[in-house]
């Protein structure tokens, strides 16, 4: 019965994460959705910039607080283990849907593309970036990384193994495709409103103190990917032959 529970919560967390996830696209995009990020300004420009601010702070406390070692060793005496991952999707999802709710659109116009190549080729950017964010979790692994694999796991009795570590296609160029996506997604766009800008530079902000933390972690725990850090370049892919025969040094997949 609590393994079977533990399962639906499971599967009730991923539902609650792919919708928001679809909502963001929306959302970000201005499209599809009652309120974007850009919509028309109803605040006054203080008190809707510190709204804003405090919701991106706390999603940010959410996401990185929650995804440390300390705080997942502490928060499991509380939690089954096999729920950890599951509980951290739907209190991130939660974090998005109270920052889509109460979100304050600021107004005002940055940059406006009127050229229609302009505009396609930004729009394409766009949904390069949340395609390459989606194909980045497949690479590592999607199920892992929202919980629905540790659930399941639970569920048919057999005991949870870490993902090793991978290297798959654009891991062997960048070492943060996943981020690399989030920021065409976010900066991608043909009328960047001051409320956009706000928000890609406060994500572009928490990304790079999140690859620092989330880089901590992973020097602690895997031996090779000290080397793996001096070999390939954190976002920025290098263009020299050098660095290809490097990327190729990446191509197999090391264990853990
Ligand atoms: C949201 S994913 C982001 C992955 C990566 N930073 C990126 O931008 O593509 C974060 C999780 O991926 C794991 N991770 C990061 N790089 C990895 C790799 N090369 N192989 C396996 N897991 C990895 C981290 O330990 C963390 O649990």
């Amino acid at each position: 019965m609590k393994r079977r529970l533990i399962l639906l919560y499971g599967v009730a967390c991923y539902a609650v994460f792919f919708a928001t996830f679809l909502y963001a696209i929306g959302f970000v995009g201005g499209f599809g959705v009652p309120k974007s990020m850009d919509s028309p300004r109803d605040t006054s420009l203080p008190v809707a910039l510190a709204i804003n601010l405090g919701l991106l702070a706390l999603f940010a406390l959410q996401h990185s607080v929650m995804a440390r070692p300390a705080f997942k060793r502490a928060w499991t005496r509380v939690i089954p283990e096999s729920a950890e991952r599951s509980t951290y999707t739907l209190l991130s999802s939660v974090a998005l849907i109270v920052l889509f709710w109460l979100w304050r659109p600021l107004g005002g116009i940055v940059w406006h593309v009127e050229n229609e190549v302009g505009r396609v080729l930004l729009y394409a950017a766009f949904a390069f970036g949340w395609a390459l964010v989606l194909v980045s979790t497949f690479l590592i692994n999607h199920f892992d990384l929202f919980g629905l694999r540790q659930v399941w796991l639970q569920f048919r009795g057999r005991p949870y193994r870490p993902l090793p570590f991978k290297t798959p296609g654009p891991y062997r160029i960048v070492r943060h495709p996943l981020y690399v996506g989030w920021f065409f997604a976010f900066w991608a766009t043909p009328t960047m409103t001051v409320t956009h800008l706000v928000f890609a530079l406060m994500t572009t902000a928490y990304i790079l103190i999140a690859i620092r933390l989330e880089e901590r972690d992973l020097l602690d725990a895997l031996p090779e990917y000290a080397q793996y850090r001096r070999d390939v370049p954190m976002l920025v892919p290098r263009t020299s032959r050098a660095s290809r025969g490097v990327a190729t040094r990446h191509a197999g997949t090391p264990a853990q």
